[in-house]
């Protein structure tokens, strides 16, 4: 399958008065046509901050420092600004945190995403009212209810009304960054169960941003584990859940609740996140680490391809040769 995105040695730092802060360092992923890619990790490791530098929207005191983003071809760290507003929507769509808070509460639901269609595209706004009935017949919603005010829809509705719009221009790639915080469990299934149909009938790239990981591995293809700005591992979610090896996404599944196994030990990481501005040297990992050796203090481990398509950052991993 061929790659939509191609992310490459990211590194975006935010500038603070102590120095700056490493929010994401030497990141490197790709997201293939028609997969659902999981960016998982605790609250600060930098999930929103990848999401960001990949659309460009870095503010200060931000900045991207070096690394590429690649999107179907187009070079979007490079990209000019008025190429890029083309691009934003159009080949990448965000439904963003809280995003059933983001629509206008002054105009119905149908007009914004018809405006939103307008804004992108050169068609009529019947034609932009037709596709609009068919985008809310896709999320489903009643096609009828397109002059319905934001008001009128529960969190879930509106939920899939923000699904709608970002499918509005038929985008590439679509980023989820933790869009369904808020809901409750219930609802919040039912809209992750509506995305992985979408993402099946449509061939739909997604990345959905999250920390929760029974929810990432119960529909993504692919996930990558981030800890304090750096991946540490990448795989399919089988391997990910069957053949984990880094300590930190171990931790990470011990510390998850199974309902189907109720008898199951949750055992916590034990330390803190480190401070992105001062992180420990060598792998940013190692002081919460019950496996840390010298090396790991030394220098920093690499992303290495362990199997097919199955890449860690770790020591551990001697045997694996194959840098990303
Ligand atoms: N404007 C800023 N100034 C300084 N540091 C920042 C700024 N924005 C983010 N950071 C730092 O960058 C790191 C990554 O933040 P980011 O929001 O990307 O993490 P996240 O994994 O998306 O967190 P969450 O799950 O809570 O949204 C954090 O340690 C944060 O403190």
């Amino acid at each position: 399958m061929k790659n939509i995105l191609t992310v490459k040695n990211l590194t975006t730092h935010y500038d603070t008065p102590q120095g700056p802060a490493r929010a994401v360092e030497n990141v490197s992923f790709t997201v293939k046509k028609g997969e659902m890619l999981g960016l998982i990790g605790e609250s600060g490791c930098g999930k929103t901050t990848v999401a960001q530098s990949i659309l460009r929207l870095i503010e200060y005191p931000g900045k991207i420092v070096t690394g590429e983003v690649d999107l179907d071809g187009k070079d979007l760290v490079n990209a000019k600004t008025s190429e890029l507003e083309k691009i934003r929507w159009k080949d990448i769509a965000v439904i963003p945190q809280s995003a059933m808070n983001a629509l206008n509460p002054v105009y119905s639901i149908g007009d914004q995403i018809i405006e939103s269609i307008l804004l992108h595209e050169n068609i009529s706004r019947k034609e932009a009212l037709n596709r609009t009935k068919t985008l809310l017949e896709l999320v489903g919603i009643d096609k009828d209810r397109w002059k319905s005010y934001p008001h009128e829809f529960s969190g879930g509705m509106k939920q899939r009304v923000a699904i709608a719009m970002a499918l509005s221009c038929s985008p590439k790639l679509i980023i989820s960054d933790e869009s369904t915080t808020g809901l409750d469990v219930l609802t919040q299934a039912q809209v992750i169960a509506l995305m992985k149909d979408l993402q099946r009938k449509l061939d739909l790239s997604i990345i959905i941003i999250s920390h929760d990981l029974p929810l990432v591995t119960s529909i993504c293809d692919r996930i990558a584990i981030m800890y304090a700005g750096k991946i540490v591992e990448w795989a399919g979610t089988s391997n990910i859940l069957q053949d984990a090896r880094h300590p930190y996404s171990k931790g990470l599944l011990d510390a998850t609740p199974d309902l189907a196994n109720p008898e199951k030990k949750v055992v916590s990481i034990p330390g803190t996140v480190p401070n992105l501005v001062s992180p420990p040297e060598g792998c940013r990992f190692r002081d919460r680490c019950q496996y840390a050796m010298e090396t790991c203090a030394a220098a920093e481990p690499e992303l290495v391809a362990v199997k097919s398509e199955h890449y860690v950052s770790c020591f551990l991993e001697k045997g694996a040769k194959y840098v990303l």
